[in-house]
């Protein structure tokens, strides 16, 4: 093999416009790469303030990433990052500095690995813990593999399902360690204190990977690149798994992240003018930290994201009754049962696209037990530029299958309050509030009520039945005033629980011709879906037709134009329905 060209000097600018800038990174000299390191943050810094992005775990790895691709030749040998969130020094490293100007945006680089984009990331990925799985297999399957995963990650059960298959596995697989001692709490659990320990006796003292039967390099002080490096190349010897345990400072080397001492900036949002109303995180917080208050028997849980689901307050205020367990959302669910067959009522405070992993768990453990748990769903629908693994889409089809599980969607601040008060006072079984990311809308008051069913508006006709789920409401009410402009009555109901719904909406549907639904999640199997079943089982001759989102992995954008895409905006819904109700008038299929 002939030898590189070196490059005449290698820093940010030559490296941007380097096509594979891994090979100039092997010829450059140890004060070079330092330099380089220091350009790599400050570029970081200033792309994700501007785009939104993970900011901190990115910072720590810069010296790590620049090692890894000194010693392994992706894409031949494969490098996996556990989450992705951390990749985008390595996106850097592979000819993707330049894509950096539309960060996350629709169209533009993913804030996590994405084959689409590059034939180095081998994996899709954004859930946590499933990197050592992707290595024992990829290993399996004959190709060299370093998997690197972070303390928090390693909180997750999987992680421990792959250690167990890998210790005594004969394939090399190098796994990484990336321990900056942070996933959101560090205190949390016993895996993080063992490798506090281990940190602190320099790996002297009893050690967990050994015990295992994995060779283990390490501590190592992750940003000392030579230290790293030949760590690497050694572990690179060994034909069977290995662990090389680094140390390093999440946020390391920016200011701002260095000094927050709660997440080290772990993500920052993109800048732009604040939403009118208040969070929906927020808002959910505050309420829950009141209905605590009232009822003893109230805990909540969280799988390493107090502050991103709102429970902040709560754990300020009563401390003993959050519990926070890592990143671990199977046992979360497990263990909600288990408090709930103790007499308490547990909440599980959850982003919607992370409770998919514990779909047994809710079905199991929870639904046959007819346990009173709650499911707060946050980022539940379009989450916007996390992308296709992010969005909260398949929530509703998939609780609806668990049998006695009531799922409520508020269309503003007002609703989470009352939905809220009626989950965690409803003892027969489980019960779900979702909704989105964002700020909500104002408030909206009900015209009329029919038993759990708010009626928003009466059209001037009664042409059409716009049923809405959660925030739809608002949008539907736009379509519906610009639908009576073009002579076509609307009138607009929201449930509010969503599934079952309450045979009120029935009612309503015989009373009109045609009824539309509404949802921010796939279309096929959701809220829609149940309402047309409900309107058949009931015997009402009157068409269905529910609006959603397409069953397909939609990429990263903002909320709102991926909204727009699916026709689930005012201009959207008015549209569909304009269509809907002129082809149904001249007699054509619904
Ligand atoms: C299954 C799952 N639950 C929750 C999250 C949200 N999440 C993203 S990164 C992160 C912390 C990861 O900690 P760690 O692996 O130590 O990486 P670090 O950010 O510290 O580098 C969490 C909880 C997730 N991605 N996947
Ligand atoms: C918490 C985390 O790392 C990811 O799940 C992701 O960054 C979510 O972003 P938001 O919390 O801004 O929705
Ligand atoms: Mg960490």
């Amino acid at each position: 093999m002939s030898a590189p060209i070196r490059p005449a000097h290698l820093d940010l600018e030559s490296l941007l416009e380097d096509p594979t800038p891994a090979a100039s990174l092997r010829c450059a000299q140890p004060a070079e790469l330092r330099a380089l390191a220091g350009e790599l943050r400050e570029f970081l810094v200033e792309a994700v303030c501007r785009a939104g992005g993970h900011l901190g775990s990115n910072l720590g790895v810069v010296e790590l990433t620049i090692a890894l691709h000194r010693v392994f030749d992706s894409p031949r040998e494969s490098l996996i990052f556990d989450t992705g969130h951390q990749s985008y020094v390595h996106k850097l490293l592979t000819g993707r500095g330049r894509d950096f100007d539309a960060l996350r945006e629709a169209g533009g680089l993913s804030g996590y690995p994405s084959r689409t984009e590059s034939e180095h990331d081998v994996a899709e990925n954004s859930h946590a813990s499933t990197a050592l799985s992707y290595a024992d297999g990829l290993a399996r399957a004959g190709r060299p593999v370093v998997a690197v995963v972070g303390d928090g990650a390693l909180t997750g059960g999987l992680c421990w399902e792959a250690l167990n298959n890998l210790a005594t596995s004969d394939r090399p697989v190098v796994i990484v360690l990336n321990d900056n001692g942070r996933s959101y709490d560090p205190t949390v659990g016993a895996v993080g204190r063992h490798l506090a320990d281990l940190r602190d006796t320099a790996g002297t003292g009893p050690n967990l990977f050994r015990a295992l039967g994995f060779p283990y390099l390490g501590p190592i002080d992750g940003h000392d690149l030579t230290a790293v490096e030949e760590a690497l190349r050694a572990a690179k010897e060994f034909t069977r798994p290995v662990v090389v345990h680094c140390v390093t400072g999440k946020g390391r080397g920016y200011r701002p992240a260095e000094l927050d001492l709660a997440d080290h900036l772990h993500a920052v949002s993109r800048p732009g003018p604040a939403g009118s109303g208040a969070q929906w995180t927020t808002v959910f917080g505050e309420r829950l930290l009141e209905l605590a208050a009232e009822r003893p028997r109230v805990v909540a849980l969280t799988a390493a994201m107090l502050r991103p689901t709102g429970l902040l307050p709560l754990a300020e205020a009563f401390p003993e009754r959050v519990i926070d367990v890592g990143i671990a959302e199977q046992h979360a669910v497990a263990a909600a049962a288990g408090l709930a067959l103790g007499g308490l009522h547990p909440v599980v405070a959850v982003y919607s696209t992370f409770l998919t992993r514990a779909m047994d768990q809710v079905l199991m453990d929870v639904g046959l037990h007819r346990l009173p748990v709650t499911f707060v769903l946050d980022r539940a629908g379009v989450t916007g530029e996390d992308g296709a693994s992010h969005h909260g889409m398949w929530d509703i089809a998939l609780l609806r299958t668990v049998p006695g599980l009531r799922i409520a969607a508020p269309r503003d601040a007002g609703t989470l309050g009352s939905l809220l008060r009626q989950a965690v006072a409803d003892d027969e079984g489980p019960t779900v509030l979702r909704f989105p990311k964002g700020s909500a809308p104002a408030d909206l008051t009900a015209v009329d009520s029919r038993g759990d069913v708010d009626v928003l508006r009466f059209g001037k006709r009664p042409d059409v039945l716009l049923v809405t789920a959660g925030p739809l409401a608002a949008t539907g009410l736009r379509a519906a005033v610009a639908l009576e402009h073009r002579g076509i009555g609307v009138t607009v109901c929201d449930p509010r629980w969503v599934h079952p719904v309450d045979p009120a909406v029935a009612e309503l549907a015989a009373k009109h011709q045609l009824v539309v639904t509404a949802e921010d999640g796939v279309r096929g199997g959701g809220f829609g879906t149940g309402l047309a079943q409900l309107v058949a089982d009931a015997g009402v001759p009157v068409p269905v037709h529910p609006l959603g989102l397409p069953s397909r992995f939609l990429a990263h954008g903002s909320r709102a134009a991926i909204l727009r895409e699916h026709g689930l905006d005012a201009t959207g819904l008015t549209a569909s329905i304009q269509h809907l109700w002129t082809t149904a008038e001249l007699g054509g299929e619904l």
